[in-house]
């Protein structure tokens, strides 16, 4: 749906941010409600370029997001309706990765495209304006996108001297297609938000003052749903992509749901109660 006038009422409603005033951010902002977070890149200036102080912000944002019980799902954006990142910032940008204020260089945001894919609920990059370079990247790792009719997608890391050659181009060829993925990263065009929509870039295109309400609608109806099968369901979609690091996402949240069990907590018991563990209660499924 990708007018807010095709959701049901109960969708479309205002939302009401709150910011919790605990955390100060210096680059990005912080809002929930509704059992949604909203984590902004908040530099417009630049165009919503990050630094290695922005994505440590993020990467703290996202965590925090992750361990809040009362959240079922987040957004990702950038500030105003120009960006929603732009990636790198080119004028920290060292001689082997962006340089931080006490001089050290890396390229912190790899920790967080690993970040927004494990953390276990659904990530929707809610996209106004341009998505390039990094900033493309960033919204790719996302479960979702929602762009607005002014979206801007492309890398520049040939034209700019950089490339992802991790999540940036396997990820995207696994989305888009071979063809198309390499198009993008050997010709560094740029593509409207019609245009992502028909590649499978983007889920929805949607009128740029309708794009946070359809954002949250999407949310909204997310959180309805149970959160267990999206968390075993998002892991289960990187898992291939993941190798083995995907296989362990997915089989964490078997572990986590055998020790839910009776048969599981048997084991634990026996160990703590010093008795050999009596397993005879639990059938052997077909
Ligand atoms: C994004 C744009 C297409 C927007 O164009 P527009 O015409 O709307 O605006 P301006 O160009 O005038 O920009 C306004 C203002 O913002 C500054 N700015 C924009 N982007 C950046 C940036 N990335 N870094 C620093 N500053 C930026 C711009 O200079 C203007 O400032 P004024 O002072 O003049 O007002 C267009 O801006 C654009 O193409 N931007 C650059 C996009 C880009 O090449 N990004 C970097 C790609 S490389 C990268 O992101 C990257 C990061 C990583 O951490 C990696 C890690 C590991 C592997 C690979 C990585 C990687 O490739």
């Amino acid at each position: 749906m990708h007018r807010l006038a095709d959701w049901p009422e109960e969708d479309r409603r205002p939302i009401y941010w709150e910011s919790p005033q605990d955390v100060q951010y210096q680059d990005i902002l912080y809002h929930r409600a509704e059992g949604i977070a909203k984590i902004t890149i908040n530099r417009p200036e630049v165009r919503n370029a990050f630094r290695p102080q922005t994505v440590r912000e993020l990467i703290h944002a996202f965590q925090r997001a992750h361990l809040d019980p009362e959240i079922g799902s987040i957004i990702l954006t950038g500030a105003g309706e120009l960006a929603f990142c732009s990636g790198g910032d080119q004028r920290v940008r060292g001689h082997e990765g962006y340089q931080d204020a006490q001089g050290v260089e890396s390229l912190n945001v790899l920790d967080l495209q690993r970040q927004i894919r494990t953390l276990p609920k659904p990530v929707v990059a809610m996209v106004a304006g341009y998505a390039i370079g990094g900033g493309h990247v960033l919204h790719l790792v996302c479960d979702l996108t929602i762009a607005a009719e002014n979206a801007r997608f492309g890398q520049t890391g040939p034209r700019v001297g950089s490339f992802d050659a991790g999540l940036g181009a396997g990820l995207l060829a696994r989305t888009i297609g071979l063809k198309k993925a390499k198009e993008i990263w050997f010709l560094c065009r740029q593509y409207d938000a019609q245009e992502a929509l028909a590649m499978g870039l983007v889920n929805a295109v949607v009128p740029l003052a309708e794009l946070e309400l359809v954002t949250v609608a999407w949310c909204r109806q997310m959180n309805r749903l149970s959160p267990t099968a999206l968390r075993v369901l998002k892991a289960a979609f990187n898992a291939d992509t993941d190798g083995l690091a995907g296989i362990q996402e997915l089989a964490g949240n078997a572990t986590a749901l055998f020790y839910m069990t009776e048969e599981a907590q048997e084991g634990r018991n026996a160990f703590l109660e010093r008795r050999p563990p009596d397993f005879r209660r639990f059938r052997r499924r077909p």
